[in-house]
């Protein structure tokens, strides 16, 4: 493990029973950057982030957190984590829920920074039990951070969260990655996964299948989406352009193709003016769906 590593995995596989889930999972994450990622449900996210947290045995394999062994008193001390599952004392207020995680740890946030960052200080008397799904997501990812810890494990912390809430987040994300911090997320929105992660994974059938930027991982899979003002019908413009599948909305024709030279040089050739042309490697959505389609099929 070198200095700048934050975790590495090494062969990890788990399975429930006999049902396998992971497989062979290696990769190293790095100190001071933010990872994302990404699988359709059911995918194995989950389950990854409780054995990177030590809440789950691996069946083979290696994981180690800041050179110490996942899930020991050492790691656990470093490590903060939101999950999907989080259940509260339901009558303690947000500030005493605070209060009270800070006291486990040796050198946690104030409450006050605590409140600020995940934006509660207005509901910092309000009892758990009376929060609305978004604030108890907020009051969980404030008690991921409340131990000032080097690694943050989010699973899908935005689900519930409104616009504004989601915004705030995403600022302390990019706050605890300019402390050098490392966090790694779950999410099923893309803008997210785009927004704030350094690097993805792409989680399917137990393997990741593509790892990368959101830019690499949309250029890799050399398809860029083609499309212009087109004032006739789909039918008109499927007869001409029979080559490509096309998608006619609001009077802009869309495609996807891999060879866009080709698909331009025969629209000019049939005396298409193309207005509002624009040319762009495949949607990190896109993306996704592609690879995973792949994967299913394979
Ligand atoms: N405790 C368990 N016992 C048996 N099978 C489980 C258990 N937990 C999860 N699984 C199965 O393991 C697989 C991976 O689940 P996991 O929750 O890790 O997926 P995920 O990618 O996080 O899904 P989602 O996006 O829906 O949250 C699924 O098929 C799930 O049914």
């Amino acid at each position: 493990m070198t200095e700048h590593a934050a975790i590495t995995v090494e062969g990890l596989c788990h399975s429930y029973g006999s049902k396998p889930v992971l497989n062979e999972l290696s990769f190293t994450l790095e100190k001071g950057k933010v990872y994302g990622i990404l699988g359709a449900n059911g995918a194995g996210k989950t389950t990854l982030i409780n054995l990177l947290l030590g809440r789950l045995k691996p069946t083979a394999g290696k994981i180690n957190i800041l050179n110490m062994q996942a899930g020991s008193v050492q790691a656990k001390a470093k490590v903060g984590a939101m999950l999907q599952v989080g259940s509260l004392p339901g009558s303690l207020t947000v500030e005493e829920q605070l209060t009270l995680f800070a006291s486990y740890h040796s050198a946690p946030l104030t409450i006050a920074k605590a409140l600020r960052l995940c934006d509660l200080n207005q509901h910092r008397d309000k009892a758990f039990n009376q929060l609305s799904g978004g604030l108890k997501q907020r009051l969980l990812f404030a008690i991921a951070i409340i131990g000032n810890p080097e690694i943050v494990f989010l699973d899908e912390p935005s689900l519930a969260m409104d616009v504004s809430a989601r915004k705030q987040m995403w600022q302390t994300i990019g706050a605890l990655k300019a402390q050098g911090k490392t966090v790694l997320l779950t999410t099923h929105y893309m803008e997210e996964a785009e927004a704030l992660s350094d690097e993805l994974f792409i989680l399917s059938k137990g393997h990741i299948v593509a790892q990368g930027s959101a830019a690499e991982l949309s250029q890799s899979m050399q398809v860029s989406e083609v499309s212009f003002r087109y004032n006739d019908s789909l039918e008109s413009i499927q007869k001409q352009l029979n080559k490509w599948r096309w998608q006619l909305d609001e009077g802009i024709a869309k495609t996807r193709c891999s060879a866009p030279n080709e698909l331009l040089k025969a629209a000019f050739n049939a005396g298409f003016e193309c207005q509002q042309l624009s040319v762009k490697p495949s949607s990190l959505e896109q993306t996704f769906m592609t690879l995973n389609k792949q994967e299913q099929a394979a």
